[in-house]
């Protein structure tokens, strides 16, 4: 059955073709996104979700989400979206980081001319026959210096562009490097210094609980008095109270807002405060950019959803699509690696450990060991996956290590995955032959060459004639069929592990049966 991806936000059309051509699906509903209720009741419906800003994907969304794999979200930001409880349910979360960039810096450059020519206001007053060509007295933006806080993708460009103006741009960033700051033309300073140098002062950051009121009544208290400021990133980065107050008492010459707290703002404390110019949220809202995000966001949903290729995930490696296929032999070996351990864990589990030998060293191993601990972790809890796991193991304690190391020994590359519980250590090693298909190539330290099949028996014994023999026949009198039979052994006579794969459920009292054969020391059945 073809997947089926709702679009519930005001995307371009191009998205909508862009599903269909690839054999998807596609529900156009841009209002519905608004319908809390609506969304809640149609949710289940749906393997992929397409937003903007006006969806909120929230706690109880996701929890309805019982389809869902990929939530597209055809912008930058994902502060609309409970990216823990998306991730918990190994839901992806992906957006489209450089789409509407370019866009929304041409608008916060577009509010530093509104702000320094007053020209919302000079508008309005014109139209409305008053000619009042002495009430709007401006200032010139050449030579001034404008303050970035945020100096990535969009803050970055409205740098470039404001160099370009012959302003002097400075920024505050803790991730800006002093050789970025120095190739893009910018000086990297700290905070209260851009507050005390800035003529003008443009917000570029996400909301966190760091840049929240960023700009309070303390902050603007440190800037110059008839400085400007512009907020085109999100709500809540400045405290609209303290703006107001200080636009009301001329420490502020205006502000220029795309986003408040509050959205739709209907109502904003600020709203008709001299100098103060507004715009709905409309930062990335031009023809192109539109197109971009929605193109994108289309394309990188299709490629998870139908090739499992990932791109631009907020919480998952990222896998290109020309990598995928190369690489999806190895998710599932080590998945299956991570089964066949997690199935024999009994106890908690301290470390686990993946190493990467040859050419698999060279993929993406990050994915790969997401697809090992989901294996380890499936036994316990059933719904994990590549999404979730690395979180489910983080907020369990287990240590994740992983090495990488040239080719040694008989293959030429492989993936050994090693548990460390309180009790002991378990290591299991396999590769991918030619043909495609995963093969485990060693159970602690002991070498062998076995296939998984659905249903497996792992066996521990001593290496004793007669022991293939009865084991056989235990297993015929049962009226279960051997598919595939693999030894190996440390030494003659000494420890062996043997891996039946057989034909179906081995019961209860089988296992019990084939316990009791001589020279075995353990018996356990395993699901691939
Ligand atoms: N108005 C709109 O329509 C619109 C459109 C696109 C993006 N946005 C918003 O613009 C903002 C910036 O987007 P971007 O693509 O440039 O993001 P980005 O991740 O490329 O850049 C954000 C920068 O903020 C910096 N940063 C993080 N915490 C900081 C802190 N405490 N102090 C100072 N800097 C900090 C980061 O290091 C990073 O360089 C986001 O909030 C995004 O949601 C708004
Ligand atoms: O984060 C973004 O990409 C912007 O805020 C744009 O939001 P929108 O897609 O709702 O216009």
């Amino acid at each position: 059955m073809a997947p089926r991806v709702l679009i519930s936000d005001k995307l371009s059309d191009a998205a909508v073709q862009i599903f269909k051509d690839r054999g998807i699906d596609v529900d156009f509903q841009p209002d519905l996104g608004k319908d809390k209720d609506k969304l809640l009741s149609v949710i289940d419906q749906y393997d992929g979700l397409a937003i903007r800003s006006a969806t909120k994907v929230t706690e109880k969304i996701i929890a309805a989400a019982s389809r869902l794999k990929v939530i597209g979200r055809a912008g930058i930001g994902v502060d609309n979206v409970d990216i823990p409880k998306a991730t918990a349910r190994g839901i992806i979360v992906m957006n489209t980081p450089f789409g509407n960039a370019i866009t929304t810096a041409e608008h916060a450059i577009a509010m530093m001319f509104s702000l320094a020519r007053q020209i919302p206001a000079a508008d309005a007053s014109t139209q409305a026959g008053k000619w009042e060509k002495s009430g709007f007295m401006g200032v010139e933006i050449t030579s001034k210096t404008l303050g970035l806080i945020g100096c990535g993708n969009i803050g970055s460009i409205v740098a470039d562009r404001a160099i370009g103006l012959r302003m002097k741009v400075v920024a505050f960033d803790p991730f800006l490097t002093p050789e970025r700051a120095s190739i893009l033309g910018v000086e990297k300073v700290e905070l209260d210094e851009l507050l005390r140098r800035a003529d003008f002062i443009t917000l570029h950051t996400p909301l966190t609980d760091k840049t929240r009121n960023i700009i309070d009544a303390a902050a603007i208290a440190k800037m110059k008095t008839g400085s400007y400021l512009i907020n085109c990133a999100r709500g809540g980065l400045a405290d609209e109270q303290a703006v107001r107050e200080a636009l009301d008492s001329g420490k502020l010459a205006g502000a220029g807002f795309d986003v408040f707290v509050e959205e739709p703002a209907k109502q904003n404390v600020l709203f008709g405060a001299k100098n103060f110019v507004s715009t709905p949220h409309l930062g990335a809202s031009t023809s192109e950019a539109q197109e971009n995000v929605a193109l994108q966001v289309a394309e990188q949903m299709c490629d998870y959803l139908l090739h499992g290729a990932v791109s631009n995930a907020l919480n998952m490696p990222s896998i290109s699509a020309e990598e995928a296929p190369k690489l999806t032999p190895f998710v599932r070996l080590a998945e299956q690696l991570g089964l066949f351990a997690g199935q024999l864990t009994e106890s908690g589990i301290k470390t686990i450990r993946l190493e990467y030998a040859g050419a698999v060293a060279d993929l993406n191993t990050r994915a790969l060991t997401s697809a090992a601990l989901t294996g380890v972790l499936t036994p316990l809890l059933q719904t994990v996956n590549m999404v979730s796991a690395p979180v489910v193991a983080r907020e369990r304690g287990i240590e994740v290590e992983e090495t990488r190391r040239e080719q040694k020994g008989a293959f030429e590359t492989y993936i050994r995955l090693t548990v460390v519980t309180e009790n002991q250590e378990r290591s299991v090693a396999g590769t991918v032959f030619e043909d495609g298909k995963p093969r485990i190539i060693q159970v602690k330290g002991i070498n062998m060459e076995a296939e998984l099949g659905a249903y497996m028996l792992y066996i521990t014994n001593e290496d004793k004639p007669g022991f293939i023999g009865q084991l056989g026949m235990e297993l015929g009198n049962s009226g279960i069929n051997i598919a595939t039979f693999n030894l190996g052994r440390t030494a003659p006579g000494k420890d062996a592990i043997c891996l039946v794969e057989v034909d179906g459920e081995v019961p209860q009292e089988v296992l019990e049966r084939l316990a009791s054969v001589a020279h075995v020391n353990q018996v356990k059945k395993l699901r691939f």
